[in-house]
């Protein structure tokens, strides 16, 4: 329990430490014509900054960087947030298409918040559960276009962020991505599989998901996990790159092949959202999960070895 007492303590003092790193790095930004928008300042959250958004309305995208700190693990209030945010876009007649990374050095996103499902309670996991759904549906099923510069580590549910999107740049570096959820004792959710096995394949994916492998981003390069990798420098640059070669297809055009590469992938969630979540709380409440889960919180809470 002090475990979990004390993880909170920590992600609440992380998320004030990025909120610092994050104004000073706002200053060094070279985005030429970007607006700053901050979350509704209704949500109790608000005052975090837990993302940004450059808008640059004269190429058309804009720049999604999340800034959650320490690992940006995604929660019910994040998700929240951030499904405000893929709305907007949605609605946005300017935006054609939008670029998602992380402003935390090394990290694209930690996959789930491990707190939201250890001890988990039937309404707070309901609503999580419905966020994550909400996301992925927004995003796999957007008619823009989603660029993932994956600017570091980006396991489970930061994979799925990462292939809900059109293509993929990620740093070179010893990073990794993949769906470990096997290594934490879960097994992957049906549409967290669908979205990886249309991106990488059958075969490689059955493997995958069963040693819940986290590919090196030459790994993940090999078997198209990933579709271009870049310098950290450059990866941004990179992006804009393909953003702009994306943006030039015919809209309407691109826009419907995608969703009929998607729909079907997409429908079968859209069809079963409640007995989805149904089964996730089930599943994390059962004993032997709850245990997995925290055997998994205490393994990242020990010192890290200098070679990990
Ligand atoms: C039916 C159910 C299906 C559910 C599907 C589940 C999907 C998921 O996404 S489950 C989450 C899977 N995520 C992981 O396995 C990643 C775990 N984290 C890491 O491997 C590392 O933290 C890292 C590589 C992402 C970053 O490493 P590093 O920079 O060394 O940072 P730390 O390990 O020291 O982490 C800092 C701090 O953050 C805590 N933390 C890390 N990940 C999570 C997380 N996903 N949720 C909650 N908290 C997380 C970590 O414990 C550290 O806390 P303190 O030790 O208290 O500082």
């Amino acid at each position: 329990m002090s475990i979990i007492k004390s993880a909170f303590r920590v992600l609440r003092f992380g998320s004030a430490k990025n909120q610092l790193f994050s104004l000073e790095s706002k200053t060094c930004r070279a985005f030429s014509v970007c607006n700053k928008l901050r979350q509704d300042a209704s949500d109790a959250n608000a005052s975090k900054i837990n993302f940004y958004v450059d808008e640059n309305k004269e190429k058309g995208y804009a720049i999604l960087k999340l800034n959650k700190g320490p690992v940006n693990s995604l929660n019910l209030e994040f998700l929240t947030e951030l499904n405000i945010q893929l709305e907007k876009f949605e609605e946005s007649k300017e935006i054609k298409g939008v670029i998602l990374t992380s402003s935390i050095p090394n990290i694209f996103s930690a996959g789930l918040d491990i707190m939201e499902m250890y001890q988990i309670k039937q309404d707070r996991g309901s609503q999580f559960w419905t966020a994550l759904q909400e996301t992925w549906i927004k995003l796999y099923g957007s008619n823009k276009i989603y660029i993932a510069a994956i600017n570091g580590h980006s396991p489970a549910g930061g994979c799925l962020l990462s292939i809900s999107c059109d293509y993929r740049i990620m740093s070179k570096g010893p990073y990794k991505i993949g769906l470990n959820e096997t290594l934490l004792g879960i097994k992957a959710p049906f549409w967290f599989r669908d979205t990886m096995i249309n991106t990488i394949g059958y075969r490689e994916t059955e493997k995958a998901l069963q040693l819940g492998k986290l590919y090196s981003s030459e790994e993940a390069l090999a078997v198209n996990l990933v579709d271009e990798l870049a310098d950290s420098k450059d990866l941004i640059t990179k992006a804009e790159e393909q953003m702009s070669k994306w943006c030039a297809i015919p809209t309407v055009a691109r826009e419907l092949t995608k969703s009929s590469m998607r729909r079907d992938t997409l429908s079968k969630l859209i069809a079963q959202r409640e007995a989805d979540t149904q089964s996730f709380i089930e599943f994390t409440q059962r004993d032997s999960i709850q245990k997995s889960l925290r055997m998994y919180l205490e393994s990242l809470k020990k010192p890290k070895k200098s070679s990990a």
